[in-house]
Parts: C-alpha cells; structure tokens; sequence
C-alpha cells in the first residue's frame, strides 16, 4: 500500500532562546486521520514546537510540513490546510464573536453567505451565541478558547493544531469540544493538541508523544507508549519519575 503524506512531519525543528535550547531538532510524525496528543511537562517545549509546526514562529533549523507543504517555504498552501488554537491568542478585542469570525473568514477569502452561515452555526454550537453583543475583550478565558476553536475551524481545514483547547473551559463546553473533534477526526480530519491532561489524552486521542527538555521521548500509537500502563504513570516515569528529594513543607503542618 503506498504511504500516505503525513498530516503533519517535522524534522529537526530546532528553537534557542538565549542560551536556553527550548526545542532540540525535534522530530515528529502525526499520521492522516489521527488525534495525535503531544503531553510533557510545563517547559518542556510544547507550544515553541506547536508554533514553529504553524509558521507563528521561526525555527533556527528544520522543517515542518503540513500535508506535504513546506510551513516555510510555501506558507500560503500550508495556512489553507490547518487551523491552529495558539497559546494566548491575541484577538481583535473591540469585535463581537460574530464580528471576529467574520472578519477572519472574509480574510481567508470565503464568500460572505458562507462565513456569515458557519459563523451562526458556530456560535450556536460553542454556546456563544448568547454573547452576540459581547466584545472580545469582555469574555472570561473559556469563551476566549472557544471563540479561538471557532476561528480554527471556521475555513474547514484538514488538520487542527490546539495548543491546550481545554484549559479554563468548563465541563459542558469541553464535553461539545470533545464531541465537534472526534466529529471532526471521523469525518477525515486530522487534530494534534497539546495537553496536561492525562486523562483527557487517554480518552481523545489515539496517537500520544511524549516531550522532555524538548525533544521527545517516546511517540507512537497510545496503546504503544503507555503499555499496561495508565498515560500518566507512563509519563512519569519516562520524564524523570517521582522526585525523592521533595521535602515535605514542614511549615506547613500545626
Ligand atoms: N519567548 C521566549 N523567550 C525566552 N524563553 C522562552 C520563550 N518561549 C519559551 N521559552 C522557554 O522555552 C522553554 C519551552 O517553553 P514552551 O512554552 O514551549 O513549553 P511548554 O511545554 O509549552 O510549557 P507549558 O506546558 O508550561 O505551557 C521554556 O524553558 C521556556 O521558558
């Protein structure tokens, strides 16, 4: 059977701040139609490598490539094919969430109905059409999430990249989230999403890497890295186990 291109490949993505190796020609594959978690601790070099795989932010080497299109070199080909949730998305803060997806999807050069459909659609179904005269700048961070989802998914790309699209969002909109995804994923979409939550990972996502000190550990079908293991235990002992020497706060105890 020939290979199919991969949703997502990098190759030696490297990114230094200073003296500080953020990500250390880091190599990933995430297959076509998988939901690929991306899990490690906090520094690890998660959202530097997410962005880079985007075109947010510039490697100092390496290459990532989004169904064949190079991020770098062919920038415009490989935007059309994703849509991204960045860490601490900057947002026009003076528009409404409708005005927003409005101006994001006549951006992205869809005729007016459809922008104006999808947008109605969206909002309804991310529970934000009830904050229709709502300004950006006064919506709590769950909502900022959400209306980042919607803007992600408004041009209907091929592969999703979310950097944490859980965190802050309460339990009903996550549960929609998780729904519209898996959605997704069965109609031929292709979603990678970086995420604390193990748990959360375990029951989304069928493909896992694990990162550490920026570059991964371990990366493959779930089932394969985590073993007889539950996620988290796995993770923890491939990114350096329980830490002995942690002190109890003594203070803290009467
Ligand atoms: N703009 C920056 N300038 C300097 N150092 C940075 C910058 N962005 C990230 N770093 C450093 O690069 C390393 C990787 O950070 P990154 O944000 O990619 O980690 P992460 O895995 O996403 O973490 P978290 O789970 O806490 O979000 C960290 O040591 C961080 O301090």
């Amino acid at each position: 059977m020939p290979q199919q291109t991969a949703a997502l490949e990098i190759r030696a993505l490297t990114k230094r701040f200073g003296d500080k190796l953020a990500v250390d020609a880091i190599d990933l594959t995430v297959p076509p139609g998988s939901f690929f978690g991306l899990v490690g601790q906090n520094g690890a070099g998660k959202t530097t490598t997410l962005s880079m795989a985007v075109g947010l932010l510039r490697p100092d080497s390496g290459t990532a490539r989004i169904f064949g299109e190079d991020v770098w070199s062919a920038p415009a080909r490989a935007k059309a094919l994703v849509g991204v949730l960045p860490d601490g998305l900057a947002m026009p803060e003076r528009l409404t969430g409708r005005e927003v997806l409005t101006y994001l999807g006549l951006l992205r050069g869809l005729p007016k109905h459809v922008v104006a459909e999808r947008a109605a659609e969206l909002l309804a179904v991310l529970e934000l059409d009830g904050a229709d005269k709502t300004l950006v700048i006064e919506y709590s961070t769950g909502m900022r999430k959400k209306i980042g989802l919607a803007t992600a998914l408004l041009h209907a790309p091929r592969l999703l990249v979310l950097d944490e699209p859980f965190e802050a969002v309460d339990p009903v909109s996550a549960a929609t989230i998780k729904t519209i995804l898996r959605g997704f994923v069965a109609g031929g979409g292709s979603v990678v999403l970086s995420s604390h939550v193990m748990a959360l990972v375990e029951q989304l996502c069928d493909h896992v890497a694990v990162v550490d000190s920026g570059a991964v550990v371990a990366a493959g079908p779930l089932d394969e890295v985590r073993g007889t293991r539950s996620l988290e235990d796995a993770f923890v002992g491939l990114v350096g186990g329980e830490r002995t020497e942690i002190k109890e706060l003594s203070w803290l105890s009467r």
